[in-house]
């Protein structure tokens, strides 16, 4: 079952992301949405907006983002300028998409939502919800010192989340292929509060009756299959194992010295599961992780089976999960024989019944996490492989892989 993705209203859980159309026909065949419901608006946009001045949000190779006030509401949005011609290539067509997937993501609350779109003379500007961003990149929190950086227990809500985001995207066949921790905001940095998934910019439409192998991605975060050139599919996003490993301990794990032997660290999923910040983990964490960074991606953990994943109950999920085993068990019992003595519990008995069952339900969970990391050590998950690891370093940013030609410069 899809797990349902918060919505934002019953207007926005109504939008149909191809108006009149069949998905079919919205794409064309290198898996690009063609097809947009947003009016692109050609009138001036400063006439409508005003730049915050020197206040950049971020900027990527394609695209700046700029925070704008709509003068007509005073209300705060972020102005991604896309340019559309990239050294005198016209990639207007893969901003149409990217407007295309932020439409159809419309109900989900864990996608940044679209406001206004803007066609200039150069440039798209796509003004994007700000408010709902406004605490920055979870990267920020991933290069922290330990004290300042993600509490375990935030990891765990952050990720639910994310993986929220990605099975609703997953479930309208859409792939991301860009999920990392500069593309996961925070909707406030203090208080934490909730996750937004943003740029859409490599996304794309996955149908059966065709193969996508496309490189790009960003060299830490790519998965196997983008390296050696086999088909993509929604497993690639799985690469949120990275992720985790990353909000968990601040260590990329696949990071090499240059982009050659971080590439070699995930073509062998070379991994250390020695290191002293996984050591101190949950090992259902730690089991996570084994369950996404896998070569094959038909063996990695789907976005659904990884909400189910032990490690994201919450307390009170996993406590009435082993009860309703351990009721189970216990009705497969089959009845005494009466031996005419009679049944009735004294009070302590019953206390002593209850703390016997405790004992019991913890044994149970322990049983469960041994099997399962039995088994995923049969399947081939990687025993403790020597990595190149190591902390990230802020300078330390490799460019996207896909040869995007120029840079943005705004
Ligand atoms: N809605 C938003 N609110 C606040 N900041 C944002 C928002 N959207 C994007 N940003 C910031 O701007 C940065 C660049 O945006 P985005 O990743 O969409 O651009 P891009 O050019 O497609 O990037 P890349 O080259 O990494 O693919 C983000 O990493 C983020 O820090």
């Amino acid at each position: 079952m899809i797990p349902e993705c918060p919505v934002r209203t019953s207007e926005a859980r109504n939008r149909t992301w191809c108006h009149g159309q069949t998905a079919e026909s919205n794409r064309n065949r290198s898996g690009l949405l063609c097809e947009i419901k947003s009016i692109i608006k050609t009138e001036s946009f400063t006439e409508h907006y005003d730049l915050i001045p020197g206040k950049e949000l971020g900027r990527g190779k394609f695209a700046v983002v700029k925070k704008c006030v709509k003068r007509r509401t005073g209300l705060e949005y972020a102005a991604k300028f896309m340019r559309k011609r990239r050294k005198g290539q016209d990639c207007r067509t893969e901003i149409i998409h990217e407007i295309a997937v932020l439409e159809l993501a419309a109900s989900c609350q864990r996608v940044v939502s679209l406001h206004d779109v803007y066609e200039l003379p150069s440039e798209m500007v796509l003004v994007l919800e700000f408010g709902c961003a406004a605490g920055g990149e979870i990267f920020n929190q991933c290069v922290a010192e330990r004290d300042e950086a993600f509490k375990d227990e935030d990891v765990k809500r952050l990720m639910r989340q994310i993986l929220e985001g990605v099975a609703f995207l997953h479930s309208k066949n859409v792939v991301h292929l860009d999920l990392k921790p500069q593309n996961i905001l925070l909707t406030s940095d203090n208080p934490l509060g909730d996750i937004k998934i943003v740029d859409f910019g490599l996304s794309r439409m996955m149908c059966n009756s065709q193969e996508i192998r496309e490189i790009m991605g960003t060299p830490e975060y790519v998965a196997p299959e983008v390296l050696n050139y086999e088909p993509i599919s929604t497993a690639t996003d799985m690469c949120i194992g990275v992720l985790a490993y990353v909000m968990l301990t601040g260590i990329s794990p696949f990071l090499g010295e240059d982009k050659q032997e971080t590439f070699l660290n995930i073509s062998q999923i070379n991994v250390s599961y020695a290191e002293e910040e996984l050591q101190r983990l949950d090992k259902a964490a730690v089991h996570f992780i084994k369950s996404l960074l896998i070569k094959d991606p038909k063996n990695r953990a789907t976005a659904e089976e990884c909400l189910n994943h032990p490690w994201l109950q919450t307390h009170e999920q996993n406590a009435a999960k082993e009860t309703v085993k351990l009721k189970s068990v216990i009705t497969s019992i089959p009845e005494p024989v009466s031996t005419g003595i009679s049944s009735q519990h004294t009070e302590e008995e019953e206390e002593e019944e209850e703390g016997r069952v405790t004992e019991e339900l913890l044994v149970m969970a322990a049983y469960t996490l041994g099997q399962c990391r039995q088994s995923s050590e049969k399947e081939g998950l990687t025993p403790e492989q020597k990595a190149i690891s190591k902390r990230f370093k802020f300078e330390e940013s490799f460019p996207a892989l896909q040869e995007v030609p120029g840079e943005f410069i705004y």
